[in-house]
């Protein structure tokens, strides 16, 4: 006994907590520091039993072995526990006990407390959390940022280690014992308080090359996440948006097709207004392509599901105007059907109408569609309750609509109800790229609709691109499609686009017929007029003054199929 006390003696100055207990469990004797930590014995053994002590004291005194384990003292510092026995006689053994702060602790507990509190001060004025854990897994220091970040009291945190942490649900994962392990920075996103925090844990070595602490920087990321969910959810629509704008560039949608820069930029504010619901005006001259400009808005938007009705105002009789947009009720009048029937208004339910040429829209129904469009309802002739249609309309005209305003053929208030988004179509002569590739198209889906293998010369393109194209786009596919068919040779001359343009197709006469080209055309038509007369190649030969095997062979230069 009289040892021990002399134990006690030197270990009350110290950090160390020691204390002796009797097989019976009674405590025989403790130190200045357990008394201060753990305030009376009851408190001692309520501890002690919590670590289910028992178990451990079992094992000392059977095996004779030291036992040790790392735990948390009511004053939140973490310890490494000694547990072994110690026989004051024969057949008597005590169980002394020892706690030791952690070795990480002490290291830092030796540092010299101005040096902690500047660290502190530095810390604090970061605006990312910093979280301090040592070697061991204990929590050291916290600044001000994660404290608010993290809505934790700071006692609730210091010097507790960061397993007491996960089981306390304070924290989800502990990132420094990973980096500890690892012995380099590493990142984890854990969800704490309702946020997402970036933590970065970067080991901090001593000199030996051990790690001392691992410093851990804590980023609220939450905004940062939803706006990079935001960035990636219009990143998608923009991929949406340039996949459409793809396929409708793409020859084979829509039969659509162009090369011009102003047109591809038309296109794209098609494609841009196009899952609205707002009105559109095309403008443009006949044959631009209005139509298809209107085919390709509806089906590129959200009205896709039903096709698009459609109605040109200026092949519809005038007393047929009113049926044909509202529709009838039974017996409305003299031939009117039985059951009655809708009107393109009423078809067009939830899609899309097109009102092609609107400015031959008669006055009387110009009041109507308006009173349509503006009150979303329509009434059948003959009908009495007023029929509600979800319409988008899409209106177009080769007129100047702005003129007829003026002149009051056309009604102000319609013209601003359907001026709402004007798009204009540029004429052909206008974009020059697009007479070529449409050109092109057309004669390879021709060769392909009739099995031919046809080409044009390429002065024959030089002819289309100076032509001016009055018609546009439709001109221009007849005027193909004229071309290829009517040709009997395979490789179509310039002379067979100015036998049906006229030579007034060079706009300004700077292109002239090359001479071969005459004599080519001239030598053909000979050919062909010798042989179908005579039926011979022998006979066409000798009456052209050639050889036979010469005929055959300028045949053949000019495709002239010979039996
Ligand atoms: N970009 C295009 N690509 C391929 N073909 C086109 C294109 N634009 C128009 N066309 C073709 O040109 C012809 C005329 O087009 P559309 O009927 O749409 O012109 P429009 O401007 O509506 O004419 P109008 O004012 O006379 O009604 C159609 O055969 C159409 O298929």
């Amino acid at each position: 006994m009289e040892i021990l006390h002399q134990v006690k003696r030197v270990t009350d100055n110290k950090e160390t907590i020691i204390v002796t207990i009797s097989e019976e469990k009674q405590i025989l004797y403790w130190n200045k520091k357990a008394e201060l930590i753990f305030g009376d014995t009851a408190g001692m053994i309520a501890f002690l039993e919590s670590l289910h002590i028992s178990e451990i004291f079992d094992t000392v005194i059977t095996d004779g072995t030291e036992q040790s384990l790392r735990c948390t003292l009511p004053n939140n510092h973490c310890y490494e526990m000694f547990i072994f026995p110690f026989r004051p006689a024969k057949n008597k053994v005590n169980i002394t006990i020892l706690w030791h702060l952690s070795e990480a602790w002490e290291s830092w507990s030796n540092w010299d407390e101005n040096i902690f509190a500047l660290t502190q001060e530095i810390i604090d004025a970061v605006a990312d959390g910093i979280i301090i854990v040592d070697a061991k897994g204990i929590v050291r220091q916290t600044n001000k940022s994660y404290e608010a970040m993290a809505n934790i009291r700071k006692q609730d945190y210091i010097n507790v280690h960061i397993d007491t942490l996960v089981e306390n649900g304070l924290i989800h994962q502990g990132l420094s014992p990973m980096v500890v392990d690892r012995k380099e920075t590493m990142s984890i996103v854990d969800f704490r308080n309702g946020k997402d925090m970036l933590l970065t844990g970067t080991p901090v070595f001593g000199r030996t090359g051990e790690v001392i602490c691992v410093l851990c920087n804590v980023r609220d990321v939450t905004e940062l996440r939803n706006l990079k969910e935001q960035l990636s959810e219009s990143k998608r629509l923009q991929q949406d948006y340039l996949k459409k704008l793809n396929e409708v560039m793409s020859p084979n949608i829509l039969n659509f097709h162009t090369e011009n820069a102003k047109m591809r930029h038309i296109v794209e504010l098609a494609m841009r207004v196009a899952p609205s619901n707002s009105t559109i005006l095309l403008l443009g001259e006949s044959g631009v392509g209005k139509g298809v400009f209107a085919n390709l808005i509806h089906q590129s938007s959200k009205r896709n599901a039903k096709p698009m009705m459609e109605i040109n105002c200026g092949s519809i009789p005038p007393n047929l105007f009113e049926s044909e947009l509202f529709g009838y009720e039974a017996g409305a009048f003299t031939g009117a059907s039985k059951g009655g029937k809708p009107g393109i208004f009423e078809l067009a339910d939830k899609s899309t109408l097109f009102l092609d040429e609107i400015g031959d829209l008669p006055g009387d129904m110009q009041v109507k569609v308006l009173k349509a469009i503006q009150d979303k309802k329509i009434m059948r002739i003959g009908g009495n309750k007023p029929i509600h249609v979800d319409v988008r309309i899409i209106a177009a005209t080769n007129r100047i609509l702005e003129d007829m305003v003026k002149k009051k053929t056309f009604r102000e208030d319609l013209y601003y109800r359907l001026n709402v988004i004007p798009i204009l179509i540029p004429p052909l002569r206008e974009r020059p790229e697009d007479i070529l590739a449409l050109t092109l198209h057309f004669i390879k889906k021709l060769n392909r609709e009739y099995s031919m293998n046809k080409f044009f010369q390429p002065l024959v393109l030089n002819a289309f691109l100076d032509y001016h194209w009055p018609g546009n786009i439709r001109e221009l596919e007849n005027t193909v499609e004229r071309l290829l068919i009517t040709s009997t040779s395979s490789e179509i001359p310039l002379a067979s686009f100015y036998e049906i343009k006229g030579n007034s197709g060079n706009n300004d006469g700077t292109i002239a017929i090359p001479l071969q080209e005459i004599l080519d055309q001239k030598e053909k038509e000979l050919l062909l007029a010798t042989y179908k007369s005579t039926n011979s190649t022998r006979k066409s030969a000798s009456l052209l003054g050639l050889s036979q095997s010469a005929f055959m062979r300028k045949a053949k230069k000019h495709g002239i199929s010979l039996r």
